[in-house]
């Protein structure tokens, strides 16, 4: 498996090992032991399952009492991710960081708690799995919005985004990091 840091503290991006033969191909898309030995937790408590298409862009969202850490596992087409760091001590307080994440090599991004998460479909359309460390607390979720002034995220757009109406009026990462 190859791991990478991102360039905000604690974000990995994962390569598991992939087996191919004449019938397929299997992998692991996580275990315990492995995992945690790459700095990911083994506490999960819930998996969600989003599936999207081109131009759709979710996020960015995190939950403030109850954060989430996340283990995303590409499984259909190719996202660009982004998250913002809103972990008060972090280093990298404030900073946002993006990768492509695709399904060809079915590319893991772990997200910890404490970070605002989005993404946009860069294929026609992108279905991916993701475990989180914490459940979901509805009444607890902010949305930083989109096109931030502050943040400046560089989503690579190829035509206006598709938003929920939650994600067309978030509010400012300034507003939000008080
Ligand atoms: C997140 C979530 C949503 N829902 C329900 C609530 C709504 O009725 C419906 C769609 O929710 P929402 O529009 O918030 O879904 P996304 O825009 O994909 O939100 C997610 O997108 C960003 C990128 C994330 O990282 C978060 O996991 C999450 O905020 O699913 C649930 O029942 N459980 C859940 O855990």
């Amino acid at each position: 498996m190859q791991v990478e840091e991102l360039p905000i503290k604690g974000v990995l991006k994962l390569t598991p090992k992939i087996y191919k033969d004449n019938r397929g191909l299997f992998l692991e898309t996580w275990q315990k032991k492995r995992y945690e030995e790459f700095g990911v937790p083994t506490e999960f408590v819930q998996d969600n399952l989003s599936i999207s298409s081109k131009n759709v862009l979710r996020g960015l969202h995190f939950q403030k009492e109850h954060p989430q850490g996340k283990l995303i596992t590409l499984l259909k087409g190719k996202i660009f991710d982004v998250v913002v760091d809103f972990r008060k001590y972090s280093p990298t307080f404030g900073q946002w960081a993006g990768t492509y994440l695709s399904a060809e090599n079915f590319e893991q991004l772990w997200i910890p708690p404490g970070l605002a998460h989005g993404f946009l479909v860069c294929s026609d359309e992108a279905l991916f799995n993701y475990k989180c460390t914490e459940y979901y607390y509805p009444q607890d979720e902010k949305t930083i919005l989109w096109n931030d002034p502050t943040l400046e995220i560089e989503w690579p757009l190829s035509a206006s985004p598709i938003l929920s109406a939650k994600d067309e009026c978030g509010t400012s990462f300034e507003a939000e990091a008080k």
